[in-house]
């Protein structure tokens, strides 16, 4: 990807007068559940899976947006007013729109059918994910090291207190401050970038599950809080998260199949090692980018599962805010068709890009909004 995204600084003096006003994200709530720091803790302690890792994150982030803030309490009363110029604020929403679209015009057309204040407050998270994941995969890459990726941490710590470093990280300010997301997901996703500068392999899918997290679930924890729940929820709050990360799990595991081989040239393979050996695969037969019959078997069982978190992700659309069931019924139809489009290349994902047209696309707008309505799942 091109340089673009990187790093629109604004003039100093002028970032500092600009958004040092941008209120703190408020006193945390006590901590409910044990796991804070749930992922690097259990690190040390390797007899819970990575599901059980993750889990503790759910529900901390749960947990979270069942107490709103004191400073969200204080905006509700119309007491705060952030930023000084709305103009300048609006510039960088605007400039994340524009990235948002240049970069994913999948993602992109599910905003469109958010309410404005939702799609300014997606666009701002998406450029903040994609500006963390260009440091470890942007034309920089080979220049980053950890130490890089601390000083990033150091930057999101200073925008979470309402010290934003640009533009772009001024419009995350703003989005923090206005609806109730915790920093956990965005420190666990440049976990997942350093995870990337270290590994390169992964044995089992316990491994694999923890990287999707890192990178991809935590987009989902991310997203809903801006998304919003359902005021009259049936569910658990955590049945929710839990909802959200598994759309992120899917679409992880999605972007790992549709990229088998333009990771392998990167010298990547993200396929589970185990599963490779019981189909009487190696990463030879990646690098040799064959498809055989054992490729076909693989990755229909792989498949198989990347839509099993799809399914899980769908019983949680109809639990959020009735305004954002259609962009993420969208967003899921869409990501989903991806392994469709891998099935009609006859699973050869080591040189053709699975694809989903403008057409299918557009066809599948009326068919989420009519999910939306009725809360039902089972047409495509
Ligand atoms: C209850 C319920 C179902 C709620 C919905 C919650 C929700 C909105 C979940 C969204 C999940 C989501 C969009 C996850 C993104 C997963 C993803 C694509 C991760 C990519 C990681 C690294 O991959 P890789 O390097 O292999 O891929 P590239 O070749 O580089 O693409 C990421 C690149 C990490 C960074 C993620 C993003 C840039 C996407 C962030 C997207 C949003 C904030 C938009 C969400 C908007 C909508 C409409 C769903
Ligand atoms: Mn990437």
């Amino acid at each position: 990807m091109s340089g673009v995204l990187l790093w629109v600084v604004c003039p100093k003096g002028n970032a500092t007068a600009l958004f040092s006003l941008i209120p703190t994200s408020g006193k945390k709530p006590k901590r409910c559940f044990k796991g804070v720091s749930a992922i690097s803790s259990a690190v040390a302690n390797p007899a819970r899976s990575s599901e059980e890792k993750v889990y503790d994150v759910v529900l901390k982030q749960a947990a979270l947006v069942k107490q709103p803030r004191a400073l969200d309490l204080e905006k509700r009363n119309g007491k705060t007013d952030g930023f000084a110029d709305w103009n300048l604020l609006n510039e960088a929403y605007d400039r994340c729109g524009e990235v948002c679209a240049e970069y994913a015009k999948t993602f992109y057309l599910g905003t469109l059918l958010m309410t404005s204040e939702r799609r300014r407050a997606v666009w701002a998270i998406y450029v903040w994910c994609r500006r963390t994941d260009e440091l470890v995969d942007g034309p920089n890459a080979s220049h980053i090291t950890p130490r890089a990726l601390d000083r990033w941490e150091k930057r999101l710590d200073d925008l979470f207190k309402g010290r934003p470093y640009d533009m772009l990280d001024a419009a995350l300010a703003d989005t923090v401050s206005k609806y109730p997301v915790d920093i956990q997901p965005f420190k666990d996703m440049i976990e997942g970038m350093r995870l990337d500068l270290r590994k390169s392999r992964y044995m089992n899918f316990d491994e694999l599950y923890l990287y999707c997290y890192y990178v991809a679930g935590t987009v989902g924890l991310m997203s809903v809080p801006v998304m919003g729940i359902a005021p009259e929820l049936k569910a658990s709050v955590e049945s929710v998260y839990n909802a959200a990360l598994a759309l992120g799990i899917a679409n992880q595991l999605t972007n790992i199949l549709r990229d088998v081989g333009e990771d392998a040239r990167r010298g990547r393979v993200y396929l589970p090692q185990d599963e490779l050996a019981r189909f009487g695969l190696s990463d030879d037969d990646i690098f040799r980018g064959q498809v055989t019959d054992r490729w076909r078997n693989f990755m229909k069982d792989q498949i198989k599962r990347a839509r099993m978190f799809f399914s899980e992700a769908e019983k949680g659309v109809s639990e959020l805010n009735s305004a954002s069931r259609w962009p993420v019924w969208a967003s899921l139809l869409l990501y989903r068709q991806i392994l469709d489009a891998i099935e009609e290349n006859d699973y050869n994902n080591f040189s053709k890009r699975a694809y989903v047209g403008k057409l299918k696309k557009f066809a599948s707008l009326p068919v989420a909004y009519g999910r939306a309505l009725m809360g039902t799942s089972k047409f495509i």
